[in-house]
């Protein structure tokens, strides 16, 4: 609908670490049922913007809206909506998943009936239902990944903010996590993840925003941003500056 708000809304973000801007005037817009790929170059500002616009850390200035409502006005209501997977996040090391996926969706208010359900199908649907006894601290990275990713879908979020969701996943869970994300875009929901591998973003979103040195270079659905280039990688190393040529190493040859 014309007058309907974006899904997602990042507006003027600005933050500063020490003398280091790590964000810089960042605005992005993730439409309604899109699935949105951020990508830029390590220490781009990805994970500092996505983590400001989800209210985990706090914005020099600018902030976001989810589907119209204020992040950091009105938390309570835009976080509702909202299901994130931070970077690194801090994990509840001494839960086993199943606890931690049980514990997530009674703190969302979720009847416990509803919630042995939903967890049987995340548990069962991520390949973690060996695991589901196992406490968190025994994980690998690849099922942290994954049961961050079952805690930010548990609620049934109708936005996912996913930082790095593929970053350590083994290919077989990359494609089914690429499967329930596609039906849950297919069903209405948004997506943004953040990510640096071109060719999975080519692959599954249809909206990039490229963000280097904490600044927005270019944003729009994929075909605009990759323009006249063979692929987004071309675009993005055009729009990011291809990098000096490696010299030294010769002890290495
Ligand atoms: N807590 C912090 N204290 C100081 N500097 C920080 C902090 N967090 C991030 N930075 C700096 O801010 C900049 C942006 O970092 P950020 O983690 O947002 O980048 P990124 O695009 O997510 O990188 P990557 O792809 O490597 O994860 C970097 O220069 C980083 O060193």
């Amino acid at each position: 609908m014309a007058n309907e708000p974006p899904a997602f809304e990042l507006y003027e973000l600005h933050k500063r670490f020490g003398d280091k801007k790590a964000v810089d005037d960042v605005s992005l817009s993730v439409p309604g049922g899109s699935f949105y790929g951020l990508v830029g170059p390590n220490g781009a500002g990805k994970t500092t913007s996505l983590s400001m616009a989800v209210g985990l850390l706090r914005p020099d200035s600018g902030g976001a809206r989810v589907f119209g409502i204020d992040v950091w006005s009105d938390p309570v209501r835009a976080k509702s909506m909202i299901g994130v997977l931070p970077d690194g996040m801090a994990m509840p090391e001494r839960l086993t998943g199943r606890e931690m996926l049980s514990y997530l969706g009674r703190l969302r208010g979720l009847p416990e009936r509803e919630v042995d359900e939903r967890v049987d199908d995340l548990l069962d649907g991520l390949g973690l239902a060996e695991a589901e006894n196992t406490l968190i601290i025994e994980y690998s990275a690849g099922m942290r990944k994954k049961i961050g990713l079952a805690g930010a879908l548990v609620h049934a979020p109708r936005l996912l903010v996913l930082d790095e969701p593929f970053e350590a996943v083994d290919p077989i869970s990359a494609s089914v996590i690429k499967g329930i994300l596609r039906s849950f875009t297919d069903g209405g929901g948004s997506v943004i993840i953040s990510s640096h591998v071109m060719a999975l973003v080519e692959q599954i979103c249809d909206h990039v925003g490229v963000i280097a040195r904490g600044r927005v270079l270019a944003e729009g659905a994929l075909g605009e941003v990759r323009g006249e280039h063979a692929g987004l990688e071309e675009a993005f190393v055009e729009l990011v500056g291809a990098p000096e040529p490696v010299r030294g190493f010769s002890w290495l040859a």
